[in-house]
Formats: C-alpha cells, sequence, structure tokens
C-alpha cells in the first residue's frame, strides 16, 4: 500500500501544514515540535487508485467536528482526483468509531453544536452520495455514529465475533434522527430497522450477519481489507458515470431528504439536545462510561 503523495497533498490541508512548518522551524531550532497526527489518514494505492481511509482519533474515534471536517475533505479530494474507491477502518485495535462525540453535544454553546449537526451533515451526505465504490472495514465497536458511518458505505465487512454494532440512541434516551433510520431502513428494511432501532439494541457481529446489517464478517483487520478491495475490484469494468449515477438514483431518498430539510433537521437536533433532561442524561451516561 503506497501514499500517493500528490494525492495526499491536495487531499489533507493538515499534511501540507505540517510538511511547511517543520521545514521552516528546521531553520532556527534544533529540535522541530512534533507534528500533531492527523485526525483522519489516507492512503491510496498505486495500483488500484483504492483509497483506505483510517480514523485515528484515540481513544475511541469519537466524531467531532475537526475529524468530520477532516473526512469530509478527504471525500471530496477523493471525488476531485476520481479515486475508484474508498475503504473506512479505523486505527484502533478495538473501536471502529464510538459514534458523535458526546462531549460535543454536553453543556456546549449554541453556535459550537450547530456547527458540529452542520459537519456531521455535510459530511454524512458527501459519504452517502460519493460517486465512488465505499467499504467499511469495521475492525471494532460500532455504535450510534459509527453504525451509521458504516451504513452509509455500500459494503461492510466487520471483525467478528467480539465486536458490536447497532443503533443503539434510544437506550441513551435520544433520538436517531429521520437520515440514520432511512440508512438503517435500506440495509435491514422496514421491520428489522423498527425492531432494532425501538430497543437501541446492538448486535455481535455474528448477529448483524445473519440480519444482514454486515455483509461479511472476517477475524482480522487485514482479511476485512481484503474482502473490501476485492468488493470493489468488481466495480474495475463498470461505467463510472452508470454506477455513479445509479447509486444516487437508489440512495435518492436519503440525499434529497437531507438537501431538502437541512435547517428543520438542525432545529430538531438543536431543540432536543439543548432540553434539559437530554442534557442531564448525557451527562449521566458520560459518567458511567468514564467510571467502567
Ligand atoms: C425526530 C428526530 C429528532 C432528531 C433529533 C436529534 C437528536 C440527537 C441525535 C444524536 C444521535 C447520536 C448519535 C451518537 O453517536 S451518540 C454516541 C453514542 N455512543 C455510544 O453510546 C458509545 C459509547 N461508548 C462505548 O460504548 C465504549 O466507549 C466503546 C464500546 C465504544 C469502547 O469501549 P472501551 O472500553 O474501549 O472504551 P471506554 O468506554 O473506556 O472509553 C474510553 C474513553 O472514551 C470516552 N468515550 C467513549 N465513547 C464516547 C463518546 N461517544 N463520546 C465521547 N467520549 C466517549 C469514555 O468516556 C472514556 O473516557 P475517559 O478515558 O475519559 O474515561
Amino acid at each position: 500500500m503506497a501514499v500517493v503523495f500528490r494525492t495526499c497533498k491536495s487531499l489533507s490541508k493538515n499534511a501540507i501544514f505540517t510538511r511547511g512548518i517543520s521545514s521552516s522551524l528546521r531553520l532556527h531550532s534544533q529540535k522541530p515540535p512534533t507534528p500533531p497526527e492527523p485526525l483522519v489518514n489516507v492512503d491510496v494505492d498505486d495500483k488500484s487508485g483504492v483509497a483506505v481511509v483510517t480514523l485515528n482519533r484515540p481513544p475511541v474515534n469519537s466524531l467531532n467536528t475537526p475529524l468530520l471536517s477532516e473526512l469530509k475533505n478527504i471525500i471530496k479530494g477523493l471525488e476531485d482526483n476520481k479515486s475508484r474507491g474508498m475503504i473506512l477502518t479505523s486505527s484502533s485495535e478495538t473501536v471502529f468509531s464510538a459514534g458523535l462525540d458526546l462531549m460535543e453535544m454536553y453543556n456546549a454553546p449554541k453556535d459550537k453544536l450547530s456547527a458540529f449537526w452542520t459537519t456531521l451533515q455535510s459530511t454524512w451526505l458527501a459519504l452517502y452520495r460519493s460517486s465512488f465504490p465505499t467499504v467499511a472495514a469495521i475492525n471494532g465497536h460500532a455504535p450510534a455514529g459509527g453504525c451509521l458511518l458504516s451504513l452509509s458505505c455500500e459494503y461492510r465487512v466487520m471483525v467478528g465475533p467480539k465486536f458490536s454494532i447497532g443503533l443503539n440512541e434510544t437506550q441513551l434516551g435520544i433520538v436517531a434522527p429521520p437520515w440514520f433510520v432511512i440508512c438503517m431502513r435500506d440495509v435491514l428494511g422496514h421491520r428489522q430497522t423498527e425492531m432494532a432501532l425501538t430497543s437501541g439494541r446492538m448486535f455481535s457481529a455474528p448477529e448483524a450477519l445473519k440480519l444482514g446489517l454486515i455483509d461479511a464478517m472476517v477475524t482480522n483487520k487485514a482479511e476485512a481489507i481484503t474482502e473490501a478491495q476485492k468488493f470493489i475490484a468488481q466495480f474495475a469494468k463498470i461505467p463510472p458515470l452508470a454506477r455513479k449515477l445509479t447509486k444516487e438514483s437508489v440512495r435518492q431518498e436519503g440525499i434529497k431528504y437531507m438537501e431538502d430539510n437541512m435547517i428543520d433537521d438542525l432545529q430538531m437536533f438543536m431543540d432536543l439536545v439543548t432540553q434539559e433532561k437530554i442534557q442531564k442524561g448525557i451527562g449521566l451516561y458520560l459518567a458511567s462510561l468514564k467510571k467502567k
């Protein structure tokens, strides 16, 4: 797997920034400061043109505004570079993504809350409607927003059997927004979605496979990447424009929902999440996670 420097340069603003800073600082000091780790890494394979995009925000890849923003820029960069495909995975050995960063929603000023949600909306839309094939290589737990990212890809390969996946929002006393529901229904159908979402149930990888929530189960990350590459390879001979328009057509409900309802959806989020009892619930949940 080779990093294509030219592609990375145009994809990661962070990469240009850190290179620029470190080379100029080297003139003035012996020890340049260690550049910050990108929150999302991207490696593009020279031969296949497929990008492995790795969430890299320890300890649990919770999705905050900067990470979402970086992911969105990477997806846009891949679009501009006419990518052949994208595999989304995690640098953690046990967590794909713990979902939305609850700290972004807890006692947050309204402008930050609003920026967080609009970044989530636009990042999701960029991923969901991306023209290139997308696969989630789910190498760890994927609750809530982690499950949403997986569902927004076209194919899901999960490392099993011990990790779990699902939209568990109701268990937290919050509600999965309609576009989360559409994503789940795209994959599971109406009845299983209702059962899964009303209970907020998390599924083990074998349960998820049986249900169709994931497409394949493997035993480690390397196998997950190989399976993902195989899925993407089958599109090599399909004309990209026909593929893109077909994907958009199949996903029209979700795309249209978001395009038509961005502001209402933001309002619903703000109204719900700023309620005192919801804030209390998030606070208690965060405390329970920290107490573990
Ligand atoms: C009609 C429509 C109306 C629409 C209105 C909209 C309403 C709002 C909708 C919001 C949708 C929400 C989506 C979400 O994604 S909410 C987040 C849900 N996530 C979870 O429930 C997962 C919680 N985490 C875990 O279960 C575990 O952490 C996990 C299994 C992922 C990993 O376990 P592990 O043992 O490896 O790690 P720890 O639990 O010890 O965690 C390490 C530290 O990370 C902190 N942490 C974990 N998860 C989160 C998170 N999501 N946000 C912020 N911080 C998180 C945890 O507290 C630990 O911190 P410390 O190191 O400080 O102890």
